[in-house]
């Protein structure tokens, strides 16, 4: 099993990185050093809604002895002309809003009787009801320090220094700097396109009533769920039928938008299984997929491969739907990670108590058992069969049964995979 994963992973190299724009980075791998044009804070600015002051002005004020100063005018956010405060002067100024010249640090309103000449106020009369907020006298009750209350320019990164390195993956904190410093475009690893294809003569489509015989074609929407948690732009194809011709046009088709092929069904040994035999056969670039048995269940059945002109890697997964889930966890997540320059396995393995212990494991197969992990505690959900759909939605976890054990006592640790 990790052979195949090590034959699916040979020469396969990250995207060509594009320029994105913001959003459409998120969760990519940045390819170039981001240095900040400007300096973040840009200019001193005040953290909180109050009076901008000389500090000499209010040292030494009580509210026994309140400081009184002449409010020379009013500094909104975004404000460009701004009074200078002279020597008993104070500036009503709001967060974020630049300190003015002369200022040299902010009282909060609450230190003050905000220009209302009776006691301390909790906050400001709103400028469209009391308009005249930025003139007449306030009271200020308490001294402020050098600085107090002011966020200084370039406190947060100076300009031309390096805002995000080479090789960072952007989640939302990243996208905000990034926008905080003005960049509106990314270089960056673009995610994978996936095309995501089942096969089936019985399968149906989802909102379609089940003919006899028929079942409702789940695979290809939790592939392709699957695959856009994994940060792939995918594409759910309808199911083709159980004719290689039919299989091969298609997948010849769907090249065109494809970084990565995935397929399930008809991979195993049945007569109508017809991914082998459309796929098996070279094509005019010389590609195939080689099919391969794995020690592994569920998910022993499973094919490989490039094919079409550009080589595009085509993943072939068995048919039962947890197997290919399983799967896809194994060997589609860590393609389109590869592919977007991420390390292939983010998922990790922990250990955890599994009280109830499994009753039995095939004897040289690696096992993986849907289980509900919760705090150091895994517990099985819905037993091997690898068609427990429902068993599968309950659990967020695999238990991982080594090939050499063939069961596992209650109450003993086993290797959990914890899943999304
Ligand atoms: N004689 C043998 N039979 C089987 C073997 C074997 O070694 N010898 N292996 C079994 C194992 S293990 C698996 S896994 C399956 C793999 O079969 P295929 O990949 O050929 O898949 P299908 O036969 O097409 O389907 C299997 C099963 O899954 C259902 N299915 C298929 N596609 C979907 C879909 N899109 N959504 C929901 N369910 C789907 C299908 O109806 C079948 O029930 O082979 C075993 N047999
Ligand atoms: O490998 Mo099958 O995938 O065991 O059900």
């Amino acid at each position: 099993m990790p052979e195949h994963l090590d034959d699916v992973l040979r020469n396969l190299k990250p995207l060509e990185p594009i320029e994105l724009p913001l959003l459409e980075a998120r969760g990519c791998v940045l390819v170039e050093d981001v240095t900040a044009p400007v300096a973040l804070p840009p200019f001193d600015n005040s953290s909180m809604d109050g009076y901008a002051v000389r500090t000499a002005d209010v040292a030494g004020a009580t509210e026994e002895f309140p400081a009184a100063l002449t409010v020379v005018g009013d500094i909104a956010a975004g404000a460009r002309d701004l009074p200078t405060v002279g020597p008993g002067e104070a500036a009503r100024i709001m967060t974020g809003a630049p300190l003015p010249p002369g200022a040299e640090a902010v009282v909060p309103v609450e230190w003050t009787d905000g220009g209302t000449g009776t006691g301390p106020v909790t906050s400001m009369a709103a400028h469209g009801t009391a308009p005249g907020g930025g003139s007449g006298e306030v009271l200020v009750h308490r001294p402020v320090g050098e600085h107090g209350h002011v966020r200084a320019r370039g406190s947060d990164i100076g300009a031309g220094a390096l805002a995000l390195r080479a090789g960072t993956v952007l989640g939302p904190p990243q996208i905000g700097l990034l926008a905080a410093i003005g960049r509106a475009v990314v270089r960056v690893r673009p995610r994978p396109r996936v095309v995501v294809l089942s096969t089936g003569s019985e399968l149906v489509p989802p909102g379609e009533t089940l003919g006899p015989g028929r079942i409702h074609d789940s695979n290809s929407y939790a592939l392709t769920a699957a695959a856009r948690e994994a940060g792939a732009i995918a594409f759910r194809v309808a199911s083709v039928s159980d004719d290689a011709a039919t299989l091969r046009a298609t997948v010849d088709d769907q090249l065109a938008r494809a970084d990565v092929l995935v397929t399930s069904g008809g991979v195993s040994v049945g007569a109508y299984d017809v991914v082998k035999e459309a796929l098996s056969r070279p094509d005019e670039e010389g590609g195939r997929v080689e099919f391969r048995r794995l020690a592994m269940q569920p998910g022993k059945p499973q094919g490989f491969g490039r094919i079409g002109p550009d080589r595009t890697p085509l993943l072939a997964l068995p048919g039962n739907p947890v197997s290919s889930y399983v799967s896809f966890e194994l060997f589609v997540r860590p393609v389109i990670r590869t592919l977007m320059g991420l390390p292939p396995d983010d998922r990790g393995t922990l250990r955890a108590v599994c009280p109830e212990g499994v009753a039995s494991s095939p004897r040289g197969k690696r096992q993986f058992l849907r289980g509900r992990y919760h705090g150091g505690t895994v517990t099985p959900v819905g037993g091997s069969g690898s068609h427990l759909v429902k068993a599968l939605s309950d659990a967020n976890a695999l238990i991982v049964v080594p090939e050499e054990t063939t069961s596992v006592a209650p109450g003993a640790e086993v290797d959990v995979v914890l899943l999304g």
